[in-house]
């Protein structure tokens, strides 16, 4: 059932019709009374979405009013920002990955206070990093964090304390923070047994007790910030401010997780995390984002979730064995060469697999041990060039079905290296390599349909290879009709791209580019 929005001015009480953009759920006559209103508190108010819970899913946020595809939905600054529990060099200051020093004989700028790598003295006097390196000063911890050249990249695990650092002192700096902070989901309890918590009991509360001296805080409050903090933070990825860093969202913390989300993330340059939505969602539906990885199979997603994030996914595709007839998580059956051999029971992990078609199975322990040397051997695999990630999908053909996980990863990432690696640019390609990045393009935009559709970063970014192909077969082709085909397919693919793009601000530069490229093609072609 729809609400019919209110008919007077929210301020005066005059008929009015001037419809709250962000809400829908107030009007007023006339700008003045809306900027009034804003300022009086509507500001708090002015949500299309509220926080729901059920004993599924726990809190959750839910849609209060219809939405389009590409419309904002929340946007929210950071309560704390600060390094992942492993992590490469970075300043502690701006939070960028460091340069190697000029000479490579030096060491990164160090703190001259507590000698943690910074990216020069401008950054000692950052906020981000002032108090703690009073606290670690106070104690006479000196950080032995140093460069090593060839190792720029190795993470150092002595980072694990600083966003913990910065939670706790929120507690005086900042106590309704805190509380914020506070009332998140830990997951403490099952956390206490993993091999990780063991480390940190071991290590972290040494170091923050006797070496930091911070004796109030008890074992027990200090591995529950940990574990808040593995429970809710989001990976801030800023390749082009070299930021690879964590940080707590509390109102974004609240989003569920679905392995076919509605909704998508990215984060703006004052780091405020942006979410979208990225197709039509009905007032009432459940928002959620994927804390996960679309193209592994389910029985990877479900155990990477039930490590990282304590819960067991029962979603859509995690419950059907087909995984929405895609099969990502099948192999081919090994005795009749033709079944797919799938889970009698997606939702439990230990459940045995069969063919669909004959009675062969398979316990999950053989599916899961063939999964992690299957994945291990692609990880492990040169990518610089195209070769052997085609010869890895040759290799398994009689194992690994064309949708199948390690496959579609394969593909993925050859539908990169095509037009783009050395030897393999664009202009290089054979007409049959750039057919086979086309024929990619147009597989993977097919599956991301089932899982990643709509307005998503991963059907965008295809969408931009396959355009560039298909203006580069266009440029290649001597029928004027075939050509024209190509270049119309082309210039709808632009289209949709921009939309899909158009909030992600590093993206602008490479379309108005393709839109060159593309007029140029279509001038000559005339
Ligand atoms: C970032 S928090 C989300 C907010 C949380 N539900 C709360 O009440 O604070 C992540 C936690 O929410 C729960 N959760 C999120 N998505 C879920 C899902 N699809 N199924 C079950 N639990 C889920 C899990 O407990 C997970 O560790």
């Amino acid at each position: 059932m729809t609400t019919l929005p209110p008919t007077s001015c929210a301020v005066c009480k005059v008929r009015a019709s001037q419809l709250c953009a962000g809400c829908r759920s107030v009007v007023y006559c006339s700008r003045e009374h809306q900027k009034e209103d804003w300022k009086r508190g509507h500001k708090q108010q002015c949500k299309c979405y509220e926080i729901a819970s059920n004993e599924l899913l726990g809190r959750h946020l839910r849609a209060t009013r219809d939405l389009q595809a590409g419309e904002q939905i929340l946007r929210e600054a950071p309560l704390v920002i600060g390094p992942k529990v492993a992590s490469a060099p970075l300043c502690l200051g701006c939070h960028r990955h460091l340069l190697p020093p000029e000479s490579p004989h030096r060491n990164y700028y160090k703190c001259r206070h507590c000698s943690w790598p910074l990216c020069g003295s401008k950054c000692e006097g950052a906020p981000a990093h002032v108090e703690e390196c009073k606290l670690m000063t106070a104690s006479n911890f000196q950080s032995k964090i140093n460069y090593s050249a060839g190792e720029e990249e190795k993470k150092e695990s002595a980072y694990c304390v600083i966003m913990l650092l910065r939670c706790m002192q929120l507690k005086h700096s900042n106590p309704s923070a805190y509380a914020r902070l506070c009332a998140l989901e830990d997951h403490l309890q099952e956390r206490l047994n993993t091999p990780l918590y063991q480390v940190l009991r071991a290590n972290l509360i040494t170091f923050i007790k006797t070496v930091l001296g911070l004796r109030e805080w008890s074992e027990l409050q200090i591995l529950r910030i940990a574990a808040i903090l593995d429970t809710n933070t989001f990976e801030v990825r800023q390749p082009e401010q070299r930021r690879k860093i964590r940080a707590l969202f509390p109102e974004a913390a609240m989003i569920s997780h679905d392995c076919v989300p509605n909704m998508r993330h990215r984060f703006d340059d004052e780091m405020n995390i942006v979410f979208l939505a990225k197709r039509k969602i009905a007032k009432g539906e459940i928002l959620s984002i994927s804390y996960t990885q679309p193209l592994r199979s389910t029985i990877q997603r479900r155990l990477h979730l039930r490590q990282a994030k304590c819960f067991d996914c029962s979603c859509d595709r995690c419950s059907d064995a087909t995984e929405l007839g895609s099969f990502v998580g099948a192999h081919l059956c090994g005795k009749c060469k033709v079944g797919k051999v799938i889970s009698l029971n997606p939702l439990n992990n230990a459940s045995p697999w069969k063919c669909q078609l004959c009675n062969l199975r398979k316990t999950a322990k053989e599916v899961l041990s063939r999964d992690a040397q299957l994945q291990q051997e692609l990880e492990s695999m040169d990518k610089t060039t195209p070769l052997a990630l085609e010869d890895f999908i040759h290799r398994h053909r009689v194992e690994l079905h064309e949708t199948n996980t390690h496959v579609l990863q394969a593909k993925y990432a050859l539908t990169q290296l095509y037009g783009n690696a050395t030897g393999f640019l664009m202009e290089e390609l054979s007409e049959a390599d750039l057919e086979r990045k086309v024929e990619l393009c147009q597989e993977l935009l097919q599956l991301s349909d089932l899982f990643d559709g709509g307005w998503s970063i991963f059907r965008g970014n295809l969408l931009l290879d396959l355009e560039e192909a298909l203006v580069s077969q266009a440029s290649r082709m001597e029928n004027a009709d075939a050509c024209q085909e190509k270049l119309q397919q082309a210039a709808a693919i632009l289209d949709e791209i921009s939309n899909i793009m158009k909030h992600e601000r590093e993206m602008q530069q490479i379309i108005t580019e393709r839109q060159q490229i593309l007029n140029n093609a279509v001038e000559r072609f005339k």
